[in-house]
């Protein structure tokens, strides 16, 4: 038997159902890629996609993102599943790493470490490097993967280029999003490294996940100065100027400035927010927001589809990925970086 291409390994009904409803390149990617395989296999990856899908004269064109909203085989509602379940590992791990977050990350916190990782002065390495320590990686507040970090980089930038063939930055945005994470090999304990984030010095939103019990044991909760709803902030202060909960994105975000990467202003607000799941996706924080922050909601709730949704998405080949890869590293952030 052939082996399946690794373009193909990619592709699900989901890819099929959006090459169908548009003429763009992604179907002549798509084409090339099914002649590739063998007949048998052809068949069944047709049959499976056909099963799934409703003929092209129904498909509603804002539906081709989320075809009955499955993703890869998981139903979306099953994604960002946070309920507590004492029985369950993983759940307990999600809960735990968010508890502990919420119970120690203040606004003092947060500034400490700030002061010490924006120095810059921890180590020195490549991107391509970094990506690969995320091997030995996984994430303790994601209860949708369970498999190291460098598949899940790999996983959100391929879909990326699938459907945004042209956006090469973007492509490259997704592979080093969460490369951030880095911090977890440097003596920063995971609830400080990972999960979603949150402004700190103000009331907690209220779609923060476990907020409604997880911020009992958090000084700050009492702190008359950061306890109301606008704490240390001026109403429609803007997004740049909150102090975020310690975490991955504004370390890779600020990284990137220091070493004078040369993306896309759209690729560092994907970066810096990707994690704030309470403004983007639960729409807390308005207050504090202004009319352009809208724009950057924009941006990262196009990257947030690629970043969450893939995470049950076909193991790529990061092997046979690893050239292309590279040359857009090259292009957007060569070389040696300070961290
Ligand atoms: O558990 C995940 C993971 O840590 C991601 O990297 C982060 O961006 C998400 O916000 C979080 O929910
Ligand atoms: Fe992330
Ligand atoms: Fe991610």
């Amino acid at each position: 038997m052939k082996p399946i291409p690794r373009a193909v390994t990619a592709l699900t009904p989901y890819h099929f159902c959006a090459a169908r409803g548009s003429a763009d390149k992604t179907s002549g990617y798509l084409l090339s890629a099914l002649t590739a395989l063998s007949g048998d296999q052809r068949v069944r990856w047709v049959t499976r996609a056909r099963d799934r899908i409703p003929p092209v004269s129904v498909i509603d064109p804002s539906q081709l993102l989320r075809p009955e909203k499955v993703y890869d085989g998981k139903p979306v509602e099953a994604f960002r599943d946070y309920s507590i379940d004492e029985n369950d590992p993983i759940k307990e791990r999600v809960r735990r790493t968010y508890y502990e977050m919420h119970t120690k990350m203040t606004v003092d916190f947060a500034k400490g470490k700030r002061e010490k990782w924006l120095k810059f002065n921890t180590f020195k390495a490549n991107m391509k490097d970094v990506l690969i320590k995320l091997n030995e990686l996984v994430d303790e507040s994601d209860p949708d993967t369970d498999i190291p970090n460098i598949v899940h980089a790999f996983q959100t930038a391929e879909r990326i280029r699938l459907e945004h063939p042209d956006d090469d930055w973007f492509h490259l945005t997704g592979l080093i999003h969460d490369a951030g994470k880095i911090m977890a090999f440097y003596d920063e304990p995971q609830w400080c490294v990972v999960g979603d984030t949150f402004p700190v010095g103000c009331k907690w939103g209220p779609s923060i996940v476990y907020g409604d019990d997880s911020f009992k044991d958090n000084p700050d909760t009492y702190n008359p100065k950061y306890n109301t709803l606008y704490g240390m902030y001026k109403p429609n202060c803007g997004l740049e100027n909150l102090m975020m909960s310690w975490g991955h994105d504004e370390y890779l975000y600020q990284v990137l400035k220091h070493n004078k990467a040369k993306l896309p202003e759209q690729a560092f607000y994907m970066i810096r927010f990707h994690s704030f799941y309470p403004w983007h996706a639960g729409g807390d924080y308005k207050h504090l927001l202004t009319e352009k922050d809208n724009e950057v909601l924009q941006h990262v709730l196009e990257f947030n589809k690629y970043d969450l949704y893939t995470k049950s998405a076909a193991i790529p080949d990061i092997d046979a990925l690893w050239p292309y890869y590279e040359k857009l590293i090259e292009k957007y952030i060569p070389g040696e970086l300070e961290w």
